[in-house]
């Protein structure tokens, strides 16, 4: 058996400790991402989705539990080698993509792979094919400034895979667009899930995003409280049970 893209155990964030606004987000909460798996966490405003997905993907401490991703302990990694496994394992996809105004849409996708000092030729190779996957070769030359919001999303999530990732995390990666393109970026994300087997976890509150994954967990309150797959089902069945779920919760 392959092991698990990502394992987190009895995970538990509080922040403020010991101060009177002293608050615990996320309660012994334990996951798994199989490798090659496309995993959406949904649930309300303030349920503590983001606490989760910044924790996951290394960008905060919990304040108990374990993570492990491909099998390594990453909250005792020392720092450089943290930034190296992150450069390398991981791609983020963010509702504000931060890209470099003053960097062309080439030089923005490509800015993972120059930090690992890959030789420009094979730079332009991987810029220019994750371009074409993602519909945006027409803008490499082009600033960020350019584009409208949904090219620039796609940029920001061209930037995320260019380094070929293990695991992608992404979070509301549909938030800052129309339906048309979130529908294509779903589509994309899926598309590598299945063509590239890059395990993906994505924090959303949108049930049409979440649709096209293979297993949602529904957080409530800092715990799961429901866990769907869609198994053999077309996504749009299991959109519809993804909205019936979501009706339970409001009953
Ligand atoms: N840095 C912080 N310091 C203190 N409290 C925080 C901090 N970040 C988040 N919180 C609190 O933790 C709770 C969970 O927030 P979190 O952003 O994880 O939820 P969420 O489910 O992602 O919400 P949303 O969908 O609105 O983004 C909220 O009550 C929030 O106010």
């Amino acid at each position: 058996m392959t092991q698990p893209a990502l394992v987190a155990k009895n995970l538990e964030k509080t922040y403020q400790k010991g101060t009177e606004a002293e608050q615990t987000v996320l309660k012994n909460l334990s996951l798994t991402v199989d490798n090659g798996e496309f995993l959406a966490i949904m649930g309300p405003s303030g349920s503590g989705k983001s606490t989760l997905l910044n924790i996951l993907a290394t960008l905060m401490a919990p304040t108990i539990g374990e993570v492990e991703i491909n099998g390594k302990d990453i909250l005792h990694m020392r720092d450089n080698e943290m930034a190296k496994f992150r450069g390398h394992d991981m791609g983020f996809i963010f509702q504000n993509y931060n890209l470099i105004e003053s960097l062309s849409v080439a030089e923005n996708i490509g800015l993972p792979l120059n930090l690992q000092k890959v030789a420009p030729k094979l730079v332009k190779e991987r810029v220019r094919g994750v371009a074409e996957l993602l519909n945006i070769a027409e803008y490499l030359e082009k600033y960020p400034a350019e584009l409208s919001g949904g090219q620039q999303q796609r940029v920001g999530a061209a930037r995320a895979l260019v380094h070929e990732p293990a695991l992608i995390f992404g979070d509301e990666p549909t938030g800052a667009l129309d339906s048309e393109n979130a529908r294509e970026m779903m589509t994309y994300l899926s598309k590598i899930n299945q063509a590239e087997a890059i395990s993906i976890l994505m924090v959303t509150h949108d049930a049409f995003s979440a649709s096209f994954a293979s297993r949602i967990l529904f957080l409530s309150d800092g715990q799961f409280v429901a866990e769907l797959k869609r198994g053999t089902q077309s996504r749009e069945a299991f959109y519809q049970q993804i909205l019936h779920q979501l009706g339970i919760f409001e009953e």
